[in-house]
């Protein structure tokens, strides 16, 4: 009947892919659909020549009681929508598989390549120059191999530019997040075509087909094809990829990144010469993403739903956060801890000028964390991104350090704990969360491209230090145990006291009934902060809106599992709570689709 086509769409193809719509619709932006829409249009309107050609000599045909008639082309209605839909169902599974890479750090060259890679780059062009050759003379030959050879000598040659151009970039990228959508839609698709060809809904004339066949009805033709279909669907994504990774990576090359940037500026940043890239950057955003990923899971998940260049700088101000709190963390002794803080302090003078004095040179800033600074720890000041950032969140930021240090000091001298009732509780949170909150927030206000009014900035900046208290205090409730190994304790001495105890009670034996009622309580108080700022968040930027409600309910989450479990934890990291996996997608999957 004349619906066969089309019926195969409506089972295989259309539930397919809304399913995968489904799946990555809270997840989808702009960028995503500008992506996919691109891509479709290039496949439509590089397939309707190749496959119209094809139909009028003959090579495959769709009896006629198979397709409902409307053509262009000679190509039925119902093999346009094949172009469309492989592409929309490939191209999706890609970009679903592709939000949690962040690509600049994969962003390479010639020189940063290993000979390993630059070997397989070349291998990759011999082949594919091979596959044109080949295909070339069996259409030149005609006969039992022209179908192939057809399939070569359009596909190949698009493969071949796209490997030319992004075949450094694509070696470098997981596996998983090309071999993937390449391989699954193409097993997919054979299963399709094997029931279809063995219903005939289409057929393969038997005078230009070598008549092998890989299984069942399927020809090894059409497996060729989808395979290679698909490839080329997978290589325009990432070559687009590249493009926009460069794009946010270098500021300097390219001052303004929109969140949909133009064709020709793509192909302009595509075109650039790979060796003029700032790979000292990239490497130190490849250490950033790195130390995310380690040190904390819920903003590394977070940081996936994050757009362009502000992902980027966020990473950045992470990585830059961490690194300071970990020098001063993981000092020896008090004094080396406090010339940690000192010399941090000074790069900050050095970056934003102080007493009078104006700021230094990029390369003297430079040059003075070169010569006082770890190796490790050097790209994350390098890299902070200090001329969106406002210098006093960082400097107070580095007060709250300072007071992790009075927590050595106690015992001697008749020091008491640092924390002593709720308002140093606040105090601290407030130097150590909020001013991260408040950083935040001006990168987002920086890259957003809805700018906001004054008055509504100030309302997010409070909201924001407000949600800092939340995360802080759920920070402290996790950590009490590894914070009594470390000799400190934040819960404050006056709660302690309500309970007959003392600081060093907690540091002796974290685990008594009692620090479960003080966890608790703080929990309350986390809770009570969150709710405080949680519905100002609606009146953020629709493209970073969900995001970073992501960011905050991702980290709030902890604080969820260790009220549910009232501080048994389900599972334990170092002695600290986590939230599963799964739990922690649904949390983004959940939050992206309410936003
Ligand atoms: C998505 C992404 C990459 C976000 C980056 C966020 C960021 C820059 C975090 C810095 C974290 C950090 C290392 C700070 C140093 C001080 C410190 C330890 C603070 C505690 C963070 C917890 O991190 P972690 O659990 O990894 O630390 P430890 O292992 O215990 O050492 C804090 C709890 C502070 C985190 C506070 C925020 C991220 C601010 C939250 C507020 C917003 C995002 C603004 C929301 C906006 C409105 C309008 C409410």
């Amino acid at each position: 009947m004349a619906y066969d086509y089309a019926l195969v769409h409506l089972k295989y193809t259309i539930p397919l892919a809304g399913l995968l719509t489904f799946i990555l619709r809270p997840l989808l932006t702009k960028l995503d659909l500008y992506k996919t829409v691109t891509l479709i249009l290039i496949a439509f309107f590089a397939t309707l020549p190749w496959d119209s050609y094809l139909i009028r000599h003959g090579v495959w045909t769709y009896p006629p009681d198979a397709v409902a008639g409307p053509r262009l082309f000679g190509v039925p209605a119902e093999e346009l929508f094949f172009f469309v839909i492989q592409t929309y169902i490939t191209s999706v599974l890609y970009i679903l598989l592709n939000k949690p890479v962040l690509h600049a750090q994969f962003i390479t060259n010639r020189d940063d390549s290993s000979p390993t890679s630059r070997r397989i780059r070349a291998l990759g062009q011999v082949f594919l120059v091979g596959c044109i050759a080949v295909g070339a003379s069996l259409v030149k030959k005609g006969g039992e191999g022209t179908y192939l050879g057809l399939i070569l000598v359009w596909a190949c040659p698009f493969a071949l530019l796209t490997w030319s151009l992004s075949g450094y970039f694509l070696i470098k990228l997981p596996l998983v997040c090309v071999a993937t959508p390449i391989i699954a839609p193409t097993v997919y698709l054979w299963i399709v075509d094997e029931l279809a060809l063995g219903r005939g809904t289409w057929a393969i004339e038997s005078g230009t087909k070598l008549g092998w066949r890989v299984w069942g009805n399927l020809e090894v033709e059409e497996a060729i094809f989808f395979f290679a279909t698909n490839t080329l669907i997978v290589f325009g994504l990432v070559a687009f990829d590249r493009g926009l990774a460069v794009l946010y990576t270098f500021p300097e090359q390219f001052p303004h990144a929109p969140l949909t940037p133009s064709p020709s500026l793509l192909i302009k940043v595509l075109l650039t010469d790979p060796a003029k890239y700032d790979m000292a950057r990239v490497n130190g955003i490849r250490e950033s993403v790195e130390t995310l990923r380690r040190k904390s899971r819920s903003f590394y998940l977070a940081s996936s739903v994050f757009p362009g260049r502000l992902r980027i700088d966020l990473v950045l101000l992470y990585s830059f956060c961490r690194v300071a709190d970990d020098l001063v963390d993981e000092s020896r002794t008090e004094s080396e801890a406090l010339g940690w803080i000192n010399r941090l302090i000074k790069y900050l003078n050095l970056v934003y000028g102080s007493q009078g004095q104006l700021p230094f040179s990029k390369r003297y800033v430079d040059d003075f964390v070169e010569k006082n600074f770890p190796k490790a720890t050097r790209s994350a000041l390098e890299l902070l991104p200090t001329d969106l950032l406002p210098s006093r969140p960082l400097y107070e930021l580095l007060e709250g350090f300072k007071m992790d240090l009075s927590f050595a000091n106690i015992g001697s001298k008749g020091i008491q704990f640092p924390i002593k009732d709720e308002a140093d509780l606040e105090t601290y949170a407030h130097r150590v969360a909020s001013t991260v909150g408040e950083l935040c927030l001006w990168l987002v206000f920086h890259h957003c491209d809805t700018k906001l009014p004054k008055d509504k900035k100030s309302i997010l900046v409070v909201a924001a230090q407000t949600m800092g208290h939340a995360l802080q205090y759920v920070n402290i409730a996790r950590d009490v145990l590894v914070d009594a190994k470390m000799g400190r304790v934040y819960l404050p001495t006056t709660w302690l006291k309500a309970e007959n105890l003392i600081p060093q009670d907690i540091v002796r034996d974290p685990r008594q009934p009692k620090v479960e009622k003080l966890r608790q309580k703080l929990l309350e108080r986390a809770f009570k902060e969150y709710e405080r700022s949680r519905d100002t968040m609606n009146i953020l930027p629709r493209e970073v809106r969900g995001p970073l409600i992501v960011a905050v309910e991702s980290y709030m989450e902890i604080g969820r599992v260790l009220r549910e479990n009232t501080g048994v934890p389900s599972k334990t990291r170092k002695g600290r709570a986590t939230v599963p996996r799964s739990r922690r997608i649904w949390v983004a999957w959940k939050n992206l689709s309410a936003a």
